[in-house]
């Protein structure tokens, strides 16, 4: 209530509302003022007044250091603190984000994926920490800033979020950070502009001129409504008639595309258009080798060449370790993702996680030993989607056993699972993706594959992922002319939780003194590699044992 009272108006929209308000009186005051002008004007004012609130209302929450630096910005004495002399400048309360705003500026981070953020004209933190809390764990937000005092008043709120860490406030002139920034290579994925409005297109400039915004970044910029002066007719605001300028000279800037939202005071966001403009400059393009190498093959740019978007896959063994690692990569890279696991409960488990974060996926149990169960898992992914693009064969067992022990059902059993079990899977996955004319199959080796793995005695397992790599390659030949690649990673040792055992662990540091990286594989380790032979970046490769094991079959 007590920002309610101190509120001036200073968005286009509560400016209406102001105006509205005085109209009504003007109208109630008058006795002469026809009905339906009263109903009109009251309806205007509903539709006006209740905007705000509303939107407050349906946006999420803000976070409680949110809140907390909201309420002591705006009941902080800020003409007092000005003429104590601890700001150089009297800063109106006004001019902090708030909510709505905050909650935009969260989302466009999150939706632009931003890692590294600049902002110009932090004042008390709002919208910094607003834009950190949408950052990923290792995200980073530079806040330039003036004045020295506002840089202290925020500090205790950063503190008490978890995401202030993100934050660091550079006090200074913006433009003399801006070039600090450009001298030291920085680059940004997202910049907001909120300072001084009669820089905006300086700030701007410099941004683009010297790369601080990288390749696919957005600038967003602030108050580029201007309380609407942008627009009116009789503005002579230095201010506005400075944003007026700015709007227009983005509008007009070839290198750029931009959209006005009319959240708050209006927020402008702009992103780049290089080689996809058709008012980019012929005499610039002419100068270009203007090829697939500098517009991306079919338009994209690389990463976005690694993305399965629509693609079909499944994972087996994805109920645990590797496999669960893979399923989960490959749906966070596109895919629609069937887990198949030995284990009906673990692959509904893993399929749940998946779903949950967005993924489309399916449950199948089946023992890729039999080949029944083989042609099952096949035919259920097809009924339900259709097609298989990507086929990642990765169930697999290891026993262990002195050569001169290892009994035939061990052997049998090692190669029923490990090589026969996965030609089953490439042979019924293949069949499809021959007809199609389009497939990636990964199959799981070992880094069994190329040395023997020693103290442990594992014969069975070392013989059949060396077959895997032979199968890998020959399958990978034979098909690569009708659109079917075929390649194989193999891991090293990878950590799992069987091997933090009591009775394993001798043998962990024995392995440990073998690996060059010092340290066991994670699944998360392996995953990139998954992604990158499953999408069409690794068309040209085939029959590849693709080894992760941190140098250990090198030394
Ligand atoms: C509109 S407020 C920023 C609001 C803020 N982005 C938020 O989320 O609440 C503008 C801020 O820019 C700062 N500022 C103005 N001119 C500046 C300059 N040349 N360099 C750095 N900061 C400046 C002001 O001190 C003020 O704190």
């Amino acid at each position: 209530i007590f920002y309610v009272i101190l509120k001036v108006p200073d968005t286009p929209v509560a400016i209406l509302v102001d105006i509205l308000t005085k109209a009504k009186e003007i109208a109630a005051a008058s006795g002469n003022v026809p009905e339906e002008l009263r109903s009109h004007l009251q309806k205007a004012m509903d539709i006006a007044s209740g905007l705000d609130d509303y939107l407050e209302k349906m946006t999420t929450q803000e976070s409680e250091p949110l809140a907390e630096l909201y309420t002591k910005t705006i009941s902080h004495d800020w003409d007092q603190v000005h003429k104590e002399g601890k700001t150089m400048f009297r800063l109106p309360k006004e001019c902090i984000t708030g909510h709505i705003e905050g909650q935009t500026l969260k989302m466009l981070t999150h939706m632009s994926q931003a890692k590294r953020v600049l902002e110009i004209g932090m004042f008390t933190g709002y919208g910094a920490l607003s834009v950190a809390e949408g950052l990923p764990e290792d995200g980073c937000v530079i806040a330039c800033e003036l004045e020295p005092y506002l840089k202290d008043f925020a500090k205790p709120i950063f503190d008490k979020s978890p995401h202030g860490k993100k934050i660091t406030v550079k006090i200074g002139s913006a433009m003399e950070t801006l070039k600090e920034l450009a001298a030291a290579g920085e680059q940004f994925d997202m910049v907001f502009i909120d300072a001084d409005k009669k820089n905006y297109i300086n700030y701007y400039n410099f941004i683009l001129d010297n790369n601080l915004l990288q390749m696919r970044g957005v600038i967003c910029v602030d108050n580029t409504l201007f309380k609407a002066k942008v627009y009116l007719e009789d503005t002579v605001d230095s201010n506005g008639l400075a944003v007026r300028e700015f709007n227009q000279f983005v509008s007009d800037d070839p290198r750029v595309e931009q959209v006005i939202i009319p959240v708050r005071d209006g927020i402008t966001v702009i992103r780049r258009v290089f080689v996809d403009s058709e008012r980019f400059s012929v005499t610039i393009l002419s100068k270009i080798t203007d090829d697939k190498v500098f517009r991306g093959v079919k338009g994209c740019p690389i990463l976005d060449r690694m993305r399965l978007d629509g693609r079909v896959a499944y994972v087996t063994g994805a109920g645990q370790g590797i496999g669960r690692a893979f399923a989960h990569a490959l749906g966070e890279a596109g895919a629609k993702v069937a887990v198949v696991d030995l284990d009906q409960d673990k692959a509904e488990v893993v399929a749940k996680e998946l779903f949950l974060k967005g993924i489309n996926s399916i449950a199948i149990r089946a023992d890729i030993s039999k080949p029944e169960d083989v042609q099952m898992m096949v035919d259920k992914i097809v009924s339900k989607w259709r097609t298989i693009h990507i086929a990642c064969n990765n169930a697999g067992i290891n026993m262990n056993s002195a050569s001169e022990d290892t009994s035939l059902e061990e052997w049998d059993q090692t190669f029923s699972v490990n090589l026969r079990g996965t030609f089953m899977c490439c042979q019924a996955a293949g069949r499809v993706m021959l007809n199609q004319g389009y497939g990636k199959i990964i199959n799981t080796a070992s880094m069994a594959s190329l040395i023997v793995p020693h103290p442990q005695k594992q014969l069975s397992y070392n013989t059949s992922k060396a077959g895997v790599v032979k199968l890998t390659q020959t399958l990978g030949t034979e098909w690569i002319d009708r659109g079917v690649q075929v390649n194989c990673i193999s891991p090293g040792i990878v950590d799992t939780p069987l091997i933090h055992s009591e009775n394993l662990r001798p043998l962990v540091q024995r392995w440990l003194s073998d690996i060059p990286a010092g340290r066991l594989a994670q699944v998360t380790d392996l995953q990139a590699a998954v992604v990158f032979l499953a999408c069409d970046a690794s068309d040209y490769m085939t029959g590849h044992n693709l080894v992760i094991e941190g140098g250990q079959s090198l030394w």
